[in-house]
C-alpha cells in the first residue's frame, strides 16, 4: 500500500481545507477529495470566486485556484469519498464537552466516533486512517475497536499525525513545517502504513524533519506542544501586571530573556491573552486526562495557564473601566479587532468576546470594526456565551464597516487584534473625531504610543507605566 494516489479528508475546516490543498498542490499525482456534512461550507469552498471559500489564510485562495478540480475535490458525498480513498484523514472538530461527565474539560469526541462508525460502514477494502484532529491520548484504540469490528475482513491501520500549523499563516507553517509528526503501530502493518504517509509528506518536506513514533507519544505531544505555548503566553502575561506596578516594561523585558538562547524570543509577545480554537481546549483536556489517571499536582500545575489567562482578559476589561472614571454605562468603547489573532478571520475563543461580555455586563456601548469579521460571526460569539438574551447583545454592540466611523464620538478605543493596518490609520483624524479626553487601551502593545500621546491621546499600553 504504499503509493498512495487517493486521499479523502472528513472535515473541511481550518485544518482539514487548507491542509489538503497543499497536498494537493505538493502532489499532484495523488486525488484529494476534502468531505464535510456542512453543506453551505462545502459550496463555499466551490465558490468559482476563491475569494469566498469560507476561510481566509494568506496564500490560501491562490493554492485552492491552483488545484481545485484538477486532484483537489470538496464534497458532501462522504461515503463515496470513504470508498474511493486508501488513506482517509480525520480532521472534524473535537471541542471542550459541554455536558456529561467531563464537561467544561474534556474533549467532545462524538464527532470523531461518528467518522469511525462510518468508516467501519462503508470500507469495503484495506485503509489508513489518519488522526489528524487533536485528540486526547490513547483515542486511537477506541477508533481501532470501532474499526476491528466491522465483520467484512477490512484492515486498518490508524496512524496519529497531529497538525501543527498556526492561523495566519497556516500556508507558511505547511509549506515549510519546524516537523511532521507520524505516530503508527510497531507491527510491520503499522511501519508500512507509517511508510506511506511519509512518502506523502515527503514530496516536498526533507525526511529528517519527517519524526515517527508510537501513536501514543505523538497523540501526548500535540497536547504538549500547545500547553507548551501557552505557557509561554501566559508566563509573560503574568509579569505585565508586576511590570506595570514597577516601572518595568514587558516589552523590554521579553527582548532581554528572549535573547537567551535556552529561553529564544518567540511566543513572548505580552497580550490581553490567548485566544484561538485550540490553546483553552487542549489543555483543559489535558488536565481533564491527568486528572482522569489521579495526578493531581499535573493537572493545577497545567490549569494555571487558564487561570492566568482568564485573569489577563478581566483585567483589560477591568482597567478601561477604571480609567474612564469607574463607569462605562452607555459609553462608547470602540473594539479594533475581533478575530483571535491577525491574518485570520477565525473568532474562536477571542479575548475580544471577553473583554466586550465584561463590558456589556457594565451597559457599555460597544463598536467593533475587524477587516475580516463580519457581524453574524459577532454577535454569534456573544450569544454562545448566553450571559444575556440574543437581543441584548444587538443592542450593546455594533459591528462597523469603517475603522473612522467607528471610532467616531467613542470615548475610547481598545485594541484586540494585532491586524497591521491600524498601525497605518490616520490617528489624528480619528483623535478629531473622538469624545475627550480620547483613550486608547492597546491590548497588543500594537501601536506606536508615544506618537498617539503627542496627538493627544491617553495611552494606556499592556505591561508598561505609560
Ligand atoms: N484550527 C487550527 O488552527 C488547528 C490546528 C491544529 C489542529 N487543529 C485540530 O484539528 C481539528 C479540526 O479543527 P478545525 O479548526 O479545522 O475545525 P473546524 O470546526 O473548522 O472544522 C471541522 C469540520 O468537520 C466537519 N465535521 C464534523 N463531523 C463530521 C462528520 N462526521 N463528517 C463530515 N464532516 C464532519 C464540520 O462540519 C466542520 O466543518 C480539531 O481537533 C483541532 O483541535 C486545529
Ligand atoms: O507571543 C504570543 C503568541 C501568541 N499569542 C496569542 O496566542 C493565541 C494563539 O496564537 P497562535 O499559536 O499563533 O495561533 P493558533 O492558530 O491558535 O496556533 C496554535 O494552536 C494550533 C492548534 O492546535 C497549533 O497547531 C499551533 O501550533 C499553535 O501555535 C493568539 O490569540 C495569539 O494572539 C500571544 O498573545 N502572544
Amino acid at each position: 500500500m504504499n503509493n498512495i494516489t487517493k486521499i479523502c479528508c472528513i472535515g473541511a475546516g481550518y485544518v482539514g481545507g487548507p491542509t489538503m490543498a497543499v497536498i494537493a498542490k505538493k502532489c499532484p499525482h495523488i486525488k484529494v477529495t476534502v468531505v464535510d456534512l456542512n453543506e453551505q461550507r462545502i459550496a463555499a469552498w466551490n465558490d468559482p470566486d476563491v475569494s469566498n471559500i469560507p476561510v481566509y489564510e494568506p496564500g490560501l485562495s491562490e493554492v485552492v485556484a491552483e488545484a481545485r478540480g484538477r486532484n483537489l475535490f470538496f464534497s458532501t458525498d462522504v461515503e463515496s469519498a470513504i470508498d474511493e480513498a486508501e488513506m482517509i484523514f480525520i480532521s472534524v472538530n473535537t471541542p471542550t464537552k459541554t455536558y456529561g461527565a467531563g464537561k467544561g474539560q474534556a474533549a467532545d469526541l462524538k464527532w470523531i466516533e461518528l467518522c469511525a462508525r462510518q468508516i467501519a460502514r462503508v470500507a469495503k477494502d484495506n485503509k489508513i486512517i489518519v488522526e489528524k484532529s487533536t485528540l486526547p491520548v490513547r483515542t486511537a484504540s477506541a477508533i481501532k475497536d470501532i474499526l476491528q469490528h466491522t465483520g467484512n475482513g477490512s484492515q486498518f491501520q490508524i496512524l496519529s499525525n497531529p497538525e501543527f500549523l498556526a492561523e495566519g499563516t497556516a500556508m507558511e507553517d505547511l509549506d515549510a513545517p519546524d516537523r511532521v509528526l507520524i505516530g503508527g503501530d510497531s507491527t510491520a502493518e503499522g511501519q508500512n502504513a507509517v511508510q506511506a504517509l511519509v512518502d506523502v509528506y515527503a514530496n516536498w518536506i526533507p525526511r529528517e524533519r519527517i519524526l515517527t513514533t508510537n501513536v501514543w507519544s505523538s497523540e501526548l505531544s500535540k497536547l504538549t506542544a500547545n500547553a507548551f505555548l501557552a505557557q509561554r503566553v501566559s508566563s509573560i502575561n503574568s509579569l505585565t501586571e508586576l511590570c506595570e506596578k514597577t516601572e518595568a516594561n514587558i516589552s523590554e523585558v521579553a527582548k532581554a530573556i528572549g535573547t537567551d538562547s535556552r529561553i529564544g524570543p518567540k511566543f513572548l509577545k505580552a497580550s490581553v491573552g490567548f485566544g484561538g480554537s485550540c490553546f483553552q481546549k487542549d489543555i483543559l483536556n489535558l488536565v481533564y486526562i491527568a486528572k482522569s489517571y489521579g495526578l493531581d499536582e499535573v493537572a493545577d500545575y497545567w490549569e494555571q495557564v487558564i487561570i492566568m489567562n482568564d485573569h489577563q482578559k478581566r483585567r483589560f476589561a477591568n482597567r478601561i473601566i477604571k480609567n474612564l472614571y469607574n463607569t462605562v454605562n452607555g459609553k462608547k468603547i470602540t473594539f479594533l479587532g475581533w478575530a483571535f489573532k491577525k491574518d485570520t478571520n477565525d473568532t474562536r475563543e477571542a479575548a475580544s468576546i471577553y473583554v466586550a461580555d465584561h463590558l456589556l455586563h457594565e451597559q457599555a456601548d460597544i463598536a467593533v470594526f475587524d477587516p475580516k469579521v463580519q457581524a453574524p460571526q459577532v454577535y454569534a460569539d456573544l450569544d454562545y456565551l448566553r450571559t444575556r438574551e440574543p437581543a441584548e447583545n444587538k443592542s450593546g454592540v455594533t459591528v462597523v464597516t469603517d475603522p473612522y466611523e467607528a471610532c467616531k464620538g467613542a470615548h475610547a478605543i481598545a485594541i484586540l487584534t494585532e491586524w497591521d493596518e491600524f498601525k497605518g490609520y490616520d490617528w489624528q483624524k480619528i483623535y478629531d473625531s473622538m469624545l475627550k479626553p480620547a483613550k486608547v487601551f492597546d491590548g497588543r502593545n500594537l501601536l506606536d504610543a508615544a506618537k498617539l500621546q503627542e496627538i493627544g491621546f491617553q495611552v494606556w499600553s499592556i505591561g508598561s507605566s505609560i
